[in-house]
């Protein structure tokens, strides 16, 4: 129901910009001008965040049906917990005054989301061109490193475009191999789980399926992607962070690293084609102590089981793997090429119907009781790893 009140909100009609600003001296919002804000909200360029869509869809439900008497949604119903909150604020509000705050909002955001989208994409970005990552490219090897130690590299919805993005441009420059890493002293928290929180005018249902098309793309890049990618594992790894490492070509990890996929504590099912690579790295047990039962691995315990290439003391980590990385970046280019085509390509067309099917499953899950508690936990900073 709240949702059908967000969709009614945004519900499309021609612009009424001009009429809308005329209106606004008026003292109170007529009908006309408050469908008019709710076009105009329709018609934004821009996410004007949750907080601002919490006040918008109160403020609705309260200038169309009066002071908020449904009963309160339980604790784990966090988003209809969220509405029913931002409604019952309001108290006793009149109708006419909920309608002008509407109106008032909605043409506030108008303005200050039309201008600030009038800013240059990208003009005040690191000369990258990325937020999240940070990416080089010299001695034959682009490196593309995580880049949110404060959140643990976790992986937002902007690092997972970036990162798409990152792979396309090392797909097609002059290095000869790309390597992936960590800044700070994670590897990767995994998926950020606020990525739950911001949920679209479609509820939860349309950001279940949002998230799963963003997920096959994400992986289908890995396994396309094809130069040899090398994993350096600087630092503890968790969730989609360890899952893809089964479609790189080798995996280097300090001896600080750990291999975490907590998927039954959070309610999730195995991604990144884990279901079919792991098995096949380390036998159907090992992999389900790690899959289902969400076993943590050492560095050692994960290189025994053929996750990790090679492990090294954390104090010449970073010395001794750049210093092979910097001799196989010598070795011709389109033999590297060939022969990583050779070896993986017989699986790809697998691996792609492997990462559907996860995908599809992990659909479902994201709207499961087990998963939403989990994320909820996580959010109220009541459960960790
Ligand atoms: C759309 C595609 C979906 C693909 C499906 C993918 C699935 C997965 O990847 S499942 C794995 C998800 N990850 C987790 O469940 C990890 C959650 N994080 C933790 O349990 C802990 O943060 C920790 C064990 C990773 C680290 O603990 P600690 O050393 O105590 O550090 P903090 O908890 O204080 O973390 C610092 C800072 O970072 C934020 N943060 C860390 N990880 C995440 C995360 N995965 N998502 C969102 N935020 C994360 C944490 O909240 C702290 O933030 P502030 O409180 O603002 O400082």
């Amino acid at each position: 129901m709240a949702n059908a009140a967000w969709r009614l909100a945004r519900r499309s009609c021609p612009s009424y910009l001009q009429v809308l600003h005329m209106n606004r001296t008026a003292m109170r919002a007529s009908q006309k001008d408050f469908e008019n804000a709710m076009n105009q909200v329709k018609l934004l360029k821009k996410d004007p965040g949750n907080e601002v869509k919490l006040k918008l869809y109160a403020l609705y439900k309260q200038a169309t049906e009066g002071p908020c008497n449904m009963p309160k949604p339980g604790v784990f119903d966090l988003i209809n917990k969220a509405k029913w909150d931002a409604w019952n604020t309001l108290g006793s509000l009149p109708k006419e005054t909920a309608r002008q705050n509407y109106v008032d909002l909605a043409s506030s955001l108008s303005s200050s989301l039309e201008s600030s989208s009038q800013v240059e994409p990208g003009t005040d970005r690191k000369s990258t061109g990325y937020e999240t990552l940070m990416v080089t490219s010299e001695d034959g090897i682009t490196k593309i490193t995580l880049n949110r130690p404060a959140k643990k590299n976790a992986i937002n919805v902007e690092m997972y475009h970036e990162i798409m993005r990152a792979l396309k441009a090392a797909s097609k420059d002059d290095s000869s191999i790309t390597v992936l890493t960590g800044n700070g002293d994670y590897y990767s928290s995994g998926n950020d789980l606020t990525n739950f929180t911001d949920i679209p005018p479609g509820g939860v249902e349309e950001k279940a399926k949002n998230s799963a098309i963003l997920l096959r793309e994400f992986v289908g890049c890995f396994i396309d992607f094809p130069k040899p990618l090398i994993a350096m594992v600087n630092g503890p790894a968790v969730g989609i962070s360890v899952t893809i490492l089964g479609l790189f070509d080798a995996v280097y990890a300090s001896d600080r690293a750990t291999f975490h996929t907590p998927f039954s504590h959070l309610g999730q099912s195995p991604e990144g084609c884990s279901s079919y690579t792991f098995l096949k790295i380390m036998g159907p047990a090992k992999a389900t102590e790690m899959l289902v039962f969400g076993k943590k691995l050492t560095a050692g315990e994960a290189c025994a089981q053929g996750l990790v290439t090679e492990v090294f003391p954390d104090s010449t980590f970073q010395k001794e793997v750049w210093t092979r990385l910097k001799a196989f970046a010598k070795l011709p280019p389109n033999a590297m090429r060939i022969s990583k085509e050779v070896i993986r390509n017989r699986e790809k067309e697998k691996l792609h119907a492997v990462n559907a099917e996860e995908c599809s499953v992990l659909q479902e899950r994201w709207l499961s009781d087990e998963c939403m508690n989990a994320v909820v936990n996580f959010l109220s900073r009541k459960s960790k790893l």
